[in-house]
């Protein structure tokens, strides 16, 4: 591919051989005949609400520059959890997968410190593949990187323009080679899925449509693809102006799609200007383990990345449970009532009539919903169930006014300060965005 020049004439020839080295790389990944699936990662158990992998490098690759310093993934993991992993300054200290538990927000978040993963990792150097199967069984990947290699660029800019351009690339070369390998094997960082609707069928041949002009991909080289995968019946519906990756990803099938941040550690050896500069960059967060600096921020940022949704339950006639909520996720089974239902019960459901919703996704308190309504954050729920006998009665004596009960405890102090707590938060990440 990098001996084909790129112009109108190569681009089908391109989009082929994209697609045969994706239908490789899916052939390589898969586990062989006669294992059990998912043999390939270090075998943590997963617990808690979330889990949050600590992704980067044991050391720099231009080693004869630098010290051989590794970024800090493990100083972290003590940091936030309390859990011990080793750490020194020589690469390659931690060598499997140590998990710990960072308590945040009545949650319990699992943070695994893995090994650094080294350039060809996804090809099986290092223990990158095993480091890399955790990583996608992760709902949020901190990068973690050293901030100091991005900092040494102004002690030699003096010396020379040259040194300077190379001296900058490191830290987000750094970034671009981890980037790189989790992208080889099927992760994508901070991308949604592509907007193309893609469905194999038993006959008709390949129906292609697009709702907005393309510029990457045409019908011609469409078919192609799909010809290189042996699909000649499917329908194809161009959302957005995607490119033949993006079309590759969606018939492939198999792309975990997972939020990043980037960790910047080692702010304590560098200076002022420089880590305003990382702090700038997009979902970026600059720390210092050792002088314990923006860590709150770290944590506030991993929260807001993972959207996990606390909702507490209130049982009839009382005060809701506060201290022990039902963690729901948008990515990871969804948010709506029926998730909360069949998250206390698996045969809940059946019997619940609706609910009362106090909180923020609430219009008014509180608000009668079914079963497809969207919690949010620390909503209170009231789950009202059928009951058979009630019909009965309702017809025989006067009809009670349940919901009018509802209403006026729904008026009390604790909901309103309670729907209040979201904005407050932001606000105060408003005034203070960095603790340095
Ligand atoms: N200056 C400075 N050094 C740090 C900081 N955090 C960690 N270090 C040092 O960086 C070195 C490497 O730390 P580790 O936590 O072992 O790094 P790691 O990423 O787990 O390394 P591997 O397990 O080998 O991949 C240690 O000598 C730490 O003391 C920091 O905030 N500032
Ligand atoms: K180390
Ligand atoms: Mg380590």
């Amino acid at each position: 591919m990098a001996r084909t020049q790129k112009n109108k004439a190569t681009e089908y020839h391109l989009g082929q051989l994209k697609a045969k080295i994706a239908k490789l790389r899916t052939q390589l990944l898969e586990p062989p005949k006669g294992s059990s699936a998912g043999g390939d990662g270090f075998e943590v158990t997963k617990f808690g609400h979330g889990r949050v992998a600590l992704i980067g490098f044991p050391r720099m690759l231009t080693v004869a520059l630098y010290f051989d310093y590794s970024v800090g993934k493990s100083t972290l993991l003590t940091m936030l959890t309390g859990t011990h992993s080793e750490a020194a300054s020589y690469e390659f200290t931690t060598l499997t997968c140590i998990p710990g538990i960072i308590h945040y927000n009545d949650t319990k978040i699992q943070l695994l410190d893995l090994p650094g993963i080294i350039e060809g990792a996804s090809e099986g150097k290092g223990r990158g593949r095993q480091v890399i199967a955790v990583a996608k069984s992760s709902d949020l990947v901190l990068m973690v990187l050293d901030a100091s290699k991005d900092a040494h660029k102004v002690l030699l800019s003096t010396d020379g323009h040259a040194v300077m351009m190379f001296i900058v690339a490191i830290s987000e070369g750094h970034r671009q080679i981890l980037t790189r390998e989790l992208e080889s094997v099927g992760l994508r960082l901070n991308k949604r899925p592509p907007q193309i609707y893609f469905k194999k069928k038993k006959t008709g041949g390949i129906s292609f449509n697009s709702t907005l002009p393309l510029t990457h991909v045409d019908e011609k080289l469409c078919y192609q693809i799909l010809h290189e995968y042996k699909i000649h019946n499917a329908e194809v519906l161009f959302r957005e102006d995607a490119t033949v990756d993006d079309l590759i990803d969606v018939i492939e099938g198999n792309r975990k799609y997972i939020k990043c941040v980037y960790v910047y550690n080692k702010i304590d050896v560098i200076g002022i200007d420089d880590v305003d500069k990382l702090a700038r960059r997009p979902n970026s967060v600059v720390i210092s383990c050792n002088l314990k600096l923006n860590l709150d921020r770290l944590l506030s940022k991993m929260w807001e990345e993972m959207g996990l949704v606390r909702v507490y339950t209130k049982p009839q006639g009382q005060q809701p449970d506060f201290s022990d909520p039902v963690v729901l996720s948008a990515d990871r089974g969804g948010c709506t009532v029926e998730d909360f239902c069949n998250h206390i019960h698996r045969n809940l459901i059946k019997d619940v009539k609706y609910v009362l919703v106090w909180g923020t996704s609430a219009r008014h308190y509180p608000q009668h919903c079914g079963l497809g309504h969207v919690l949010q954050d620390e909503d209170v729920v009231q789950i009202v169930k059928k009951k058979v006998f009630k019909t009965v009665l309702t017809m025989v004596l006067r009809p009670i006014d349940w919901v009018g009960q509802e209403k006026e405890e729904g008026g009390r102090g604790r909901f309103k300060s309670h729907s209040t707590a979201p904005a407050r938060i932001s606000d105060r990440q408003k005034k203070a965005p960095l603790k340095t």
